[in-house]
This record gives structure tokens, sequence and C-alpha cells, in this order.
């Protein structure tokens, strides 16, 4: 750790990042897995990995791989020894359970924070972490970055639009989403693997997450023209991290 981390053990409550890094990325037809796919010169976990090690207030980060990941340690070789574990899951729920109970095993307390974000959103940038963060230490449940729905929403079948779903109230859920770690792993032993995000687990034990404004550019590389965007988008934000607007 950090003399900077060694300073923040006095505090009664750390915050740590869990990272899952352990899916196929199926949707984003590149041989691999998607988040070692280079973009603007380095893997996609590199840039996440990056961003992440910038904020001050996290303790540590917790990288979550597949079992049979043989990448990591050439991509990340700088990555503390022991805060990545290769007991990913068969769904994103599962790795992030297995990235809590490897912070349990590190001493983490069910009162310290947990922020949980996708290797996949490697455009992630550290103020946009500080500003989730500063909306949701004093919160009493916690929350994730989103963005309110702009587009008018269509229910389809078979190809076509059937009807127009009101788009009113309804947010796109982005990471970093972050809760205290004991009432986090509660929630997903509860839930069971398939939800696909914390909030949905939170959610399910009757909680409800505070929803703080992200930034459109927190896109989670998912489909082949995600590359090329990324690519294009890393280069510009990397010198203006203080920006939260569009
Ligand atoms: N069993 C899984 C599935 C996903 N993830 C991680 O969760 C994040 C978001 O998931 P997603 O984009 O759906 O990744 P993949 O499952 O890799 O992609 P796809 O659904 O296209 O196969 C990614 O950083 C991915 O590596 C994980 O750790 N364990
Ligand atoms: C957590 C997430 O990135 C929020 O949008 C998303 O839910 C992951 O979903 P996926 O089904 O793993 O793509």
């Amino acid at each position: 750790m950090t003399a900077e981390s060694d300073r923040l053990t006095s505090q009664p409550e750390r915050l740590y990042a869990v990272v899952p890094c352990a899916g196929v990325g199926s949707r984003a037809g590149v041989e691999g897995p998607k988040q070692y796919h280079p973009v603007a010169g380095r893997p996609v976990v590199a840039h996440t990995l990056a961003a992440l090690a910038a904020v001050r207030r996290l303790h540590g980060v917790m990288v979550v791989l597949s079992p049979d990941d043989d990448r990591f340690e050439a991509v990340a070789p700088a990555h503390p020894p022991g805060w990545a574990v290769r007991t990913g899951g068969a769904s994103r729920a599962d790795s992030v359970a297995a990235g809590i109970r490897a912070l349990r095993e590190r001493g983490a307390a069910p009162s310290d924070w947990v922020l949980v974000h996708d290797a996949a959103r490697c455009l992630i940038q550290p103020a946009w972490v500080d500003a989730l963060i500063d909306a949701c230490l004093l919160d009493p449940v916690g929350g994730l970055l989103a963005l309110p729905v702009a587009d008018t929403l269509k229910q389809s079948d078979g190809g076509r639009a059937v009807s127009t779903v009101d788009r009113q109230g309804k947010w796109a859920a982005q990471t970093p989403q972050m809760f205290r770690l004991g009432v986090l792993a509660d929630a997903l032993d509860h839930v069971g693997s398939a939800v696909t995000d914390e909030a949905s687990a939170i959610e399910a034990v009757g909680l409800s997450p505070r929803l703080v404004p992200g930034h459109f550019c927190n896109f989670k590389v998912t489909w082949p023209g995600d590359f090329a965007l990324a690519d294009q988008l890393l280069p510009s934000l990397a010198g203006q991290h203080g920006d939260m607007s569009r």
C-alpha cells in the first residue's frame, strides 16, 4: 500500500473498489476478452485501473479475473500483489460477490464502502469517481453514476416498434456503484446471480440508491464500434478531469 493509503487507515471507514474483469466480451467481436483489447495504445483494463489508481480516497482496488486468465499480470504489472483474484464467476454478479469476499479476506469491514466499476468502462475519469464519492459518502444507502434517458424509448417485437415507453424518470445505469460492503454482500446473496448491477440488488432489499449524474463518455465498451469510439475520446478526456458537463 502507498503512504497515502497508510494515512487513510486511521479513518473509521475505508473505501475500496472492486473491478469485475472476468467477462468474455461475446458482443464485442474481437479475439479474446474485450478487456484486453487495445484502445488508445493500451488494453481496455489498463486505462480503467490507471483512472482508479488516481482516486486518492480509494484504499485498494480488487480486480476479479476469470480462473483461466493468463494476461492480467503482463497488462498491469504495477498492480499490487494480492489485489487480483482468479475467482470470477459465470455472471457479473458472481464475480462481484467474489471480489467482495476477497476484500473481506484482506481485512475490509462490513461498514466500509465498496465502489464496483466495470473493467470495460475504460473512459472513467478520477473526477467522476470523486463526484460519486462526494455524493454518497453521507448518504444512508449509497448510489451510482447514471444518466437520464435522452431518447424516445421503443418497445420492440420482432424488430418492429410496438409501443413507446414513457421515458419520464428513467435513467441509464453506469458504474461505479457505491454501497456499504456488508449491505451489498447481503443484498447480492439475497438476489442471486441474475442481477446486472449492484443497484438492482440493493433495490431488491427495499433500499433506493442515489442517482448521481454521470458522463455520456463513461460508456461500457460492448459492441465492435465502441473500441474506435474509445480510441478517439480517451486522449481528449485526459485533459479535462474536472468537467462533468456534456
Ligand atoms: N461473468 C462475468 C461477466 C462480466 N464480468 C465483467 O463485468 C463487466 C461488464 O460486463 P459486460 O460488459 O457484460 O462484459 P462481458 O460479459 O464480458 O460481455 P458480453 O455480455 O458481451 O459477453 C465487464 O468488465 C466484464 O469483464 C465479469 O467480471 N464476470
Ligand atoms: C453494471 C452495468 O454496467 C450498468 O449499466 C450493466 O448493468 C452491466 O450489464 P451487462 O449485462 O453485464 O452488460
